[in-house]
């Protein structure tokens, strides 16, 4: 496995009985943007604050620059997630100000960019009154404040609407040019992945299913159509489905089967290949 600014090797986490995380292993090469996906319960949230340092691992390791992770907050490393940890009685220069008091390593200069970008935000205003897009920017204002070089994002872009989606997404990857920080952002909401990820990291029921650069591992599947009368007999197959008419099935793996047409699939389809896969052995199951 090649070095990265992140690695988790046969990382566990459990909760009771519940194996929210279960021999994960992975590694994020510097300055990649990572698309962090799977159904609800994969274990997404878990692992960003088992990389956060909010959480222990139950076993396995978590390092950030090859310093072990153990449930302590690393300098290089800022978590933003849904619930936005912001005061709503503070003003944003308020706010801003906290920043700069609860982390050793804080600039003014970096925040304030952040703050100014976009439409700006109005630093007399309290954060509680602000719209969901701007209360987002404050908050990266302050992850961005102390200078990471591991940004994890959590659903960030969940209740925003297009607008301030899109907005949020273009402070990303700015910070991602100018500063060749890596990020690790989470999402159900594919399109928006595909449009700043360049690598995936496809999680289900704690465990890693697909990992690594999204041109390669789009390469590595097909989507197969053919008739419905024929059987894909192959290895590799992720999920398949059929209507009277055809047989379709996104397979992983070099090997066509016979009779059937290939192509390959875009980043919503080998996804949603995933995660219905994962649904139809979870009802299985039942
Ligand atoms: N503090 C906790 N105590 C007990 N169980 C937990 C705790 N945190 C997470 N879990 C369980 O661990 C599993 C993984 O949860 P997690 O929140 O990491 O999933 P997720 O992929 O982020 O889900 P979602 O997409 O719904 O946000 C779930 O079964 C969840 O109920």
């Amino acid at each position: 496995m090649n070095a990265g600014p992140v690695r988790a090797e046969h990382v566990a986490k459990h909760f009771g009985r519940t194996k929210a995380l279960d021999g994960c292993s992975f590694s994020l090469p510097e300055g990649s943007v990572t698309g962090l996906v799977g159904p609800n319960g994969a274990g997404k949230s878990t692992l960003l604050s088992l990389i956060a340092g909010l959480a222990k691992p139950t076993s396995g390791e978590i390092t950030v620059h090859g310093t072990a992770v153990r449930g302590r907050m690393h300098p290089d490393v800022a978590l933003l997630t849904q619930k936005r940890p912001l005061y709503d009685q503070f003003t944003v220069r308020e706010m801003m100000r906290a920043g700069a008091a609860m982390n050793d390593r804080w600039s003014d200069e970096r925040a304030n960019e952040v703050l100014d970008l976009l439409a700006g935000v109005d630093e007399d205003a309290k954060v509680g009154t602000l719209s969901a897009g701007a209360r987002t920017q404050v908050a990266i204002a302050v992850a961005l404040g102390r200078l990471p070089k591991v940004l994890l994002l959590d659903e960030p872009l969940s209740d925003l609407d297009p607008l301030a989606r899109d907005e949020t997404l273009r402070i990303v990857m700015t910070e991602v040019a100018e500063r060749g920080t890596t990020v690790l952002l989470s999402s159900h909401l594919l399109t928006d992945l595909g449009d700043v990820c360049d690598h995936l990291l496809l999680l289900d029921e704690g465990r890693v299913q697909v990992s690594g650069d999204i041109e390669e591992i789009l390469d590595e599947h097909h989507v197969v159509v053919g008739p419905a009368e024929l059987e894909l007999g192959v290895d590799g197959v992720v999920d398949s489905s059929r209507t009277a008419r055809q047989a379709t099935a996104l397979v992983r793996g070099g090997t066509v089967p016979e009779g059937f047409q290939a192509a390959r699939p875009d980043l919503e389809a080998l996804v949603m290949g995933y995660l219905r896969a994962s649904r139809t052995r979870r009802l299985a199951r039942r």
